[in-house]
């Protein structure tokens, strides 16, 4: 049956189905030197010992957690009483990086750990020319592949948070701007062929940065992260993290305490390769039951793999997820656990939902809308941004006729073709439907076609568009989330926020965060099979959008909107239950946060790295 496998998304991005001429070259060298050793874990060893990362400008050495007696940049003593030190590794960090929620959540949680006393880092490759990091003059040589590459880190302090980038021609030279899709491919769907290396590499320097950057932007904090580190990778992208931090430094006696916590944001994307790929990582052979897997697909391989999102959830010393109700749908079974659940049924999984960030998402004081409104004032500012809204789009501009908006990638996880199929009955009601999005050319152009079809009462844009995404989340009466999964989701997160009642299926951080008749409307659950558009599913859209249009206007719908606004959606609540997550990690020295603010009071704006 065909469920949620990877083969069915678009890049973040899962197969690889073959390798540019370079990169096969270095497999062929790999492979001949490791036919000539009898122990593949002295080959990496040996490999990484002869290279050895060489770091230029500091020099290494162990330090004390930095903020228990630290230096200043005065060169005071610096003591706080709490506090972790805590490194988030990420490809997406928002608003430098981002192509979808993965970015939202490394561009927010982080500050609110900051917030909580904790000394915290993010780390990035750097996609861009970002005009607020500098270059620290850091660099450090990593082994990648059979070669020794160069990276450079850059570096800013922003909301209480060391945001680091990963310089190298692998990332900038790629991709070269902030182009959504380009990160992991040249095009929606399609990864670059060497992504493999791309992300070991960015593993390697993100495990060496927290020993070699000396940071000394904050009052509190100085001087080099050190060893007793919580790492927390994120996606498929940084399962390598723990496997290096094991093969590479522990076996050396570098980071003893350091653990890794491993969240995963989407499961249907899990790095899966051919099984030859393996010696290409550096790993000792011991890795090799981590990574192990075969599936009945194709791609990019038929039969053996490895999957570097089951090595990341078999090595990581802990496993989260986005939200408690998509745990449950991990370990349920095969279908909504991808393959990937029995593993996570041994390892366990704990769901933390959400926050979202209530600075960028915030009502009153959002720059891309022409009239801010908070809880007293939306009922009449939200017509007024509805038709600025239609007028936008191109709608007609009628403050009575409600609008349903969707936004988020057009593929299957979101359900966008289950909306297309629905839209010629949902025309029917007195309504005004607009969808913003990118991803699979045939869903957009789906689309596009409904627009040309229902010129009065459907919209479809078909671009990676801020503004527009700010003006529907605002002007829009409802949102359409009509996923066939949704590890937490942020848009119903941010239309709360700003009064606009959500008509959700129920699975995942949807059901979290979405209450029946009180914030929201319930679809229930779809069929998670995505070759098929489930005629079941289009009518749940077509009776649930039916029950909140009846619903449209009334004292209850008023009631409703309130209800959504005077939530508390930030990353407060979710950055508490994260610290007690990572202090049972027991890192050496970890200890308890403090109550703070969200957004660090003791942040300074724009600090670069002296
Ligand atoms: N065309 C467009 N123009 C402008 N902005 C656009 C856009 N398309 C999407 N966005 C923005 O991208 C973000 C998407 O958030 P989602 O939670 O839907 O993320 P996604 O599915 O990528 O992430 C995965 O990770 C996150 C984070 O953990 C989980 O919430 C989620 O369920 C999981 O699938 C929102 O901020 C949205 O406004």
């Amino acid at each position: 049956m065909a469920s949620l496998t990877a083969s069915h998304f678009a890049p973040r991005n899962s197969y690889v189905s073959s390798h540019g001429s370079e990169t096969t070259e270095n497999f062929g060298q790999i492979g001949l030197r490791s036919q000539s050793m009898t122990h593949s874990g002295l080959r990496s060893l040996n490999m990484v010992d002869k290279l050895q990362f060489k770091t230029q400008a500091f020099a290494r050495k162990s330090v004390k957690k930095a903020y228990a007696t630290g230096n200043d940049t005065s060169g005071k003593i610096v003591c706080l009483q709490g506090g972790m030190t805590v490194v988030f590794v990420a490809t997406e960090v928002a608003p430098w990086s981002k192509t979808g929620g993965l970015g939202d959540v490394l561009g927010g949680l982080p500050p609110a750990m900051a917030a909580r006393g904790h000394r915290v880092m993010t780390i990035s490759p750097r996609f861009d020319q970002y005009k607020d990091a500098w270059d620290t003059c850091v660099v450090a040589q990593i082994p990648v592949g059979d070669r020794v590459e160069t990276v450079r880190y850059f570096h800013c302090y922003k909301r209480g948070v060391d945001r680091v980038f990963v310089d190298h021609p692998m990332f900038l030279a790629k991709v070269w701007g902030k182009t959504g899709s380009k990160i992991y491919g040249p095009a929606a769907g399609e990864d670059f062929q060497d992504n493999q290396l791309r992300f070991s590499l960015f593993c390697l320097a993100a495990l060496e940065a927290p020993r070699v950057l000396s940071l000394n932007s904050s009052k509190h904090f100085s001087g080099p992260y050190g060893e007793d580190v919580v790492f927390v990778a994120n996606d498929w992208h940084t399962g390598l993290l723990p496997c290096y931090l094991k093969s590479m430094y522990q076996s050396r006696g570098i980071y003893m305490t350091a653990k890794v916590a491993f969240c995963i944001h989407n499961i249907a994307y899990q790095g899966r390769f051919s099984f030859s790929d393996f010696p290409l990582l550096n790993l000792p052979d011991e890795y090799k039951s981590s990574f192990d897997f075969m599936d009945g697909y194709n791609k990019p391989v038929k039969g053996r793999k490895i999957n570097w999102l089951k090595a990341g959830i078999l090595e990581a010393h802990r496993v989260l997820t986005v939200s408690p109700y998509y745990a449950q749908e991990l370990v349920s079974g095969v279908e909504k656990g991808v393959e990937l659940d029995n593993y996570l049924r041994t390892t366990g999984i704990t769901g933390i939902v959400n926050g979202m960030d209530i600075q960028e998402w915030n009502p009153a004081t959002d720059k891309y809308l022409s009239t801010k409104y908070e809880i007293t004032t939306v009922l009449s500012a939200k017509p007024l941004l509805k038709e600025e809204l239609q007028a936008e789009v191109g709608l007609p501009v009628d403050r009575d006729i409600p609008v349903i908006g969707f936004i988020g990638r057009l593929e299957e996880q979101k359900g966008s073709d289950i909306l297309a199929a629905a839209i010629p009955m949902l025309v029917k009601n007195n309504v005004q439907i607009i969808v913003l999005g990118t991803g699979k050319k045939y869903m957009e152009k789906q689309i596009a076609e409904l627009e040309k079809k229902y010129p009065d009462k459907v919209r479809g844009v078909a671009k990676f568009n801020v503004p527009l995404a700010h003006m529907i989340i605002a002007g829009a009466d409802f949102m359409m989330i009509p996923s066939r999964f949704e590890p937490c989701g942020l848009i119903q997160l941010h239309a709360m926020r700003y009064g606009t009642v959500c008509i959700v299926s129920s699975t995942g951080g949807l059901v979290d965060t979405v209450k029946e008749g009180y914030t929201g409307f319930h679809m229930g659950a779809f069929n998670v099979e995505c070759d098929v558009v489930d005629q079941a599913d289009v009518a749940a859209i077509v009776e649930t959008a039916g029950r909140a249009l009846a619903v449209y206007g009334t004292a209850a719908f008023k009631e409703m909107i309130k209800n959504c606004m005077s939530q508390d959606l930030s990353w407060k609540g979710p950055a508490r239950l994260w610290e007690n997550i990572l202090l049972n990690l027991n890192v050496i020295g970890s200890k308890a946060g403090i109550e703070g603010e969200e957004i660090a009071p003791l942040a300074k704006e724009n600090v670069a790295t002296p």
